[in-house]
């Protein structure tokens, strides 16, 4: 049998123990799995307390169950649910009992929304929108991930898509009518008006939304700077913990040493590192280079400098941006003016009392607004999305200059854009394409 086709189970709750674990189980052999569990199917979609059974009557556990025959149901295939009490042994005892049924296995991982994307339950966009959801850590992640599952951007791309199929129709039958006379004309600026909308829509959506697709993996920000000036100290400030370790000696941090944080709902990983300096421990070699090489990597360089040193930010660091934080101005002597340098990105802190951190931070939200993009209908949350509304757009755009020159080429391009949609929502199929045309135009030849 092939593996579509069987059952398969798996615990959908997290890690056990816990108060109750909820195992589901998809496919042709569900009804039969529950019938021999419980002793009888319960009714449809009505949680039903049953003590379950193993084959041989042996029982496992005080349960409740859920019945969902196909195709009403999140896979689109016959689904049980079993909320049992989330003990190691307990699971050992319920999928012992369901490996014991042929056709019925473990299931790989994303199995049952693979099956939900195979049945039309969802498509490929909410698909990785549910993913996402999933490891959503912070609150525009979430925000952004249900967008995503409830399906916005697969909205607008199957309504670009039908609109693509509708002007390639006007084209193709304008191909038609060709060879037989001159109807073309009506039906070529119709198709056109319609290509340069959707352009404009798509290209909206693809400046409007910043770079909403990394919300999934997090802005990094580096600390660099000289030995000793304090980046350690920052690190556990953002961090509010004790993640580096502080002292007085210069080259102490010598690993790369990353948190984790949530600013504003934004996901930032900050990333401590070693001094910049020439050395020669072969040690501390090793930590400036892996200094600059994740300096240059991140998304934004805070480069700090205590407040004697003039230390140039700008080298070595790339195209990434970098704001000048001058630490430990607690030292500055009394009444003398505050470091010459100010404007944009320039910040005076004092990491070890926490002066100036509140504008340190606000103006790192401001960064990840700026960068995620503030929007909150942002609508791409991948990469590969972004790309197939490139290519979509990039068709149209070729389509709209070669219409004039040859609507094979014109009509071409439809085509191509529409397969790039097709790839986006994961429905590929030319089919639906002569479907309009055959209904709407009824050409008859
Ligand atoms: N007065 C004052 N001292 C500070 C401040 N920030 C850090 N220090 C002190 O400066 C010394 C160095 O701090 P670290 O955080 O270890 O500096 P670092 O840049 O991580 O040093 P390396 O990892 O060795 O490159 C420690 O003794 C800190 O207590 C500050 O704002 N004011
Ligand atoms: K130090
Ligand atoms: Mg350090």
């Amino acid at each position: 049998m092939h593996p579509r086709d069987q059952t398969i189970f798996a615990l959908s709750s997290g890690r056990p123990p816990s108060a109750i674990a909820l195992v589901r189980v998809s496919g042709l052999q569900a009804g039969k799995v529950v019938t021999v569990l419980v002793g009888k199917l319960p009714p449809p979609r009505m949680a039903t307390r049953a003590l379950l059974r193993d084959v041989g009557q042996r029982p496992i556990d005080d349960a409740v169950v859920l019945w969902f025959p196909g195709p009403a149901s999140a896979t689109g295939e016959d689904v049980a649910e079993f909320h049992v009490h989330g003990g190691r042994a307990v699971l050992t005892a319920l999928f012992a009992a369901l490996s014991t049924f042929e056709n019925v296995r473990p299931a790989e991982p994303g199995e049952f929304t693979r099956r939900a994307f195979e049945n039309g339950k969802l498509d490929l966009t909410e698909a990785e929108g549910l993913d996402d959801l999933i490891h959503a850590d912070t609150d525009r992640q979430r925000r952004q991930a249900l967008r995503q599952l409830k399906g916005l951007l697969g909205d607008r791309a199957r309504d670009w898509r039908a609109r693509i199929i509708e002007a390639s129709a006007l084209i193709e039958a304008g191909i038609d009518f060709a060879d037989e006379g001159d109807v073309p004309a009506e039906l070529i600026a119709p198709a056109l008006a319609k290509v340069e909308a959707l352009l404009a829509e798509i290209e909206e959506v693809l400046a409007g939304q910043g770079r909403s697709e990394r919300l999934r993996d997090g802005l990094v920000v580096a600390i660099a700077g000289p030995p000793n000036v304090g980046k350690s100290t920052l690190m556990n400030q953002l961090a509010r913990r004790e993640v580096a370790i502080v002292s007085p000696h210069a080259g102490t941090t010598r690993d790369v040493i990353e948190v984790q944080l949530d600013l504003d709902g934004y996901p930032v990983t900050v990333i401590d590192t070693a001094g910049i300096r020439e050395t020669d421990d072969p040690v501390e070699q090793e930590g400036v280079r892996r200094a600059q090489a994740r300096a240059a990597d991140a998304d934004l360089v805070l480069w700090l400098a205590d407040t004697s040193d003039a230390e140039n930010p700008g080298k070595s660091q790339g195209t990434v941006p970098v704001w000048l934080v001058r630490n430990k101005i607690d030292l500055e002597e009394v009444g003398r003016p505050l470091a010459d340098v100010s404007g944009q990105g320039v910040f005076q802190i004092s990491a070890s009392r926490g002066d100036g951190l509140p504008e340190l931070i606000a103006a790192l939200v401001g960064f990840a607004q700026n960068y995620f993009g503030a929007n909150e209908g942002g609508l791409i949350g991948r990469t590969r999305q972004r790309r197939l509304l490139q290519e979509t757009a990039a068709s149209l755009s070729r389509c709209v200059q070669v219409v004039g020159r040859g609507e094979e080429l014109a009509a071409e391009e439809l085509r191509i854009a529409a397969h790039s949609l097709g790839r986006l929502l994961g429905r590929v199929d030319v089919e639906d394409i002569l479907d309009v045309i055959f209904r709407e135009f009824c050409v008859g030849k």
